[in-house]
């Protein structure tokens, strides 16, 4: 693993799910890894077309389901945060604070609640998709604070955020003082000015760029895609 690595996906990894039928088990690889990946601490974007496997390949990164074939190395903290959160509608952003973080995580997580302007107080049910978004973000980034090194596994984390949010959100992770690595799946590459790589899928392959082929990301991702 190349020195600053935290992720280190080894080429010929394959990533799927597995059916059973009655007579046997049968591997569907979606994505496929033909040369090595590595990543370090900063902001590294998975986009690609629906249903190509991000998903799948965010869950098999956090340990949730095996790779079919292949090795998968993190040399930090792992966090997966998927794309919903999922709880009892009833509980409130403060209890569900409290009872993940005391002393001053918590404090940190209340900062972050008022700068992103999210109710502590309204029933996590009641709250819209964006402001329920902010709870996994708030969460994603005082977990981040607590691990000497982290790597956040974030399904499509800004969907749902308005602008002005997700312009807040960035610029956290920007100025993040933890070594931390974010994978982040998003679908809209436009609200991303700063990123230190593009992992794509593209024909079944992963592809990885690090750097910019235009000004946006969005020229890079074009041009993995074709
Ligand atoms: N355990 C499983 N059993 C059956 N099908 C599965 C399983 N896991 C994934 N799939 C299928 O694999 C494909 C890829 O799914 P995945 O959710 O990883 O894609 P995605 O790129 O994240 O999609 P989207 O952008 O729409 O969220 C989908 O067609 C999905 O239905």
């Amino acid at each position: 693993m190349a020195k600053d690595s935290l992720l280190h996906i080894t080429s010929g990894t394959r990533f799927g799910y597995r059916t059973r039928l009655p007579w046997k088990r049968v591997d569907r690889c979606l994505v496929e890894v033909a040369e090595e990946v590595s990543a370090g601490a900063g902001l590294h974007l998975l986009v690609a077309p629906n249903g190509s496997g991000k998903t799948t390949l965010l869950r098999t990164l956090a340990g949730l389901s095996p790779a079919l074939q292949g090795t998968v190395k993190a040399e930090a903290q792992v966090h997966y945060f998927a794309d919903e959160l999922r709880v009892d509608p009833e509980m409130k952003p403060r209890t569900f604070f409290r009872a993940w973080f005391s002393g001053e995580s918590l404090a940190a997580a209340e900062k972050l609640a008022e700068t992103l302007r999210l109710s502590l107080t309204t029933p996590i049910g009641k709250l819209s998709r964006g402001n329920r978004q902010k709870v996994l973000l708030i969460m994603a980034e005082v977990k981040a604070a607590q691990s000497d090194t982290s790597l956040l596994l974030m399904d499509e984390p800004l969907t749902g955020l308005d602008a002005e949010t997700r312009e807040q959100v960035t610029q956290l992770w920007a100025e993040a003082k933890t070594p931390t690595m974010r994978l982040v799946i998003m679908h809209e590459l436009e609200c991303v000015r700063q990123a230190d790589s593009l992992l794509t899928i593209a024909h079944g392959r992963l592809r990885h760029a690090t750097t910019r082929a235009g000004s946006t990301w969005m020229e890079t991702y074009r041009s993995l895609q074709s």
